[in-house]
């Protein structure tokens, strides 16, 4: 975990000239890295540096390959994130009734699309008049996600910001969209926000699991009843991360859009 941390360091602090190289353009590109979320929509970017990687088991690992030794140890923290993830999955499926292997089998983990999604929130001058990332869920399925000591995460409860303590060698399990479809709303996505401050750099790490990208995601039809009918049409993981970047990141504006109207 540490390792990984370092290497991002490393990697922020890659001359602008250096990091350029690894800009990508599309939202499947799979290696990008710049400001903010999306700068040709936002009026407003974000006080935010990213790096996201897409890592796909059918394909060849791409990453970076500065600073040195940063590819080998982020695979090797990605394939122990996949086991993790699957072992969480397995005890979701059997909450709610339904065999181990259930989601693994319904979202084709076997060919899962990682994202490994990294920020820098530098030092700001005015951090009530800025923020590091706006309220949003993520895609996925389930984000395993790391800090760097520095705290800014806050979840919402019960209408609330809720501090989220950055605790030493720890995990964050968020929720997202793709299981709380899947479960019909039995796992609700966990709405979450950075915030910024004016003393230290933070860092933070998320590995987002989700099913394979061709996937139709739908509720299972196991946790479909006359009361609690179908509350998500089906789409697949790919069509979803495409409705998201069209979107600008604001609570569950996206999964607003695949609500069924029963
Ligand atoms: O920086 C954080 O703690 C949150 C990051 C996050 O929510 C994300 O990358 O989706
Ligand atoms: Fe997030």
């Amino acid at each position: 975990m540490e390792a990984v941390i370092e290497g991002l360091r490393g990697f922020f602090d890659l001359t602008e000239e250096e990091k350029r190289e690894f800009e990508g353009k599309n939202l499947l590109d799979p290696i990008r890295c710049g400001t903010s979320f999306n700068t040709s929509l936002e009026k407003v970017f974000f006080w935010r540096d990213f790096l996201k990687i897409l890592l796909n088991p059918d394909h060849e690992f791409q990453f970076p390959y500065k600073p040195a030794g940063f590819r080998e140890v982020s695979l090797d923290y990605c394939k122990r994130i996949r086991e993790v993830a699957r072992e969480l999955l397995k005890a979701i499926s059997m909450s709610l009734g339904l065999e181990p292997c259930y989601i693994e089998k319904a979202t084709n983990l076997e060919s899962d699309l990682q994202v490994f999604a990294a920020n820098l929130y530098p030092p700001c001058p005015q951090p009530e008049l800025a923020m590091g990332l706006p309220p949003h869920s993520d895609h996925g399925l389930l984000t395993l996600l790391v800090q760097n000591g520095i705290g800014g995460l806050q979840t919402q409860h019960n209408g609330n910001w809720v501090n989220v303590n950055a605790i030493p060698n720890s995990f964050l399990v968020n929720t997202a969209d793709q299981l709380e479809i899947l479960s019909n709303g039995k796992y609700k996505s966990n709405v979450h926000r950075a915030v910024v401050n004016s003393k230290a750099t933070r860092m933070s790490l998320g590995i987002a699991n989700g099913p394979s990208l061709e996937t139709m995601i739908k509720p299972a039809p196991e946790l479909e009843s006359k009361e609690q009918p179908a509350a998500y049409i089906g789409m697949t993981y790919k069509g979803y991360l495409e409705l998201q970047q069209v979107n600008q990141l604001d609570g569950k504006s996206c999964l607003d859009r695949v609500r069924a109207f029963n």
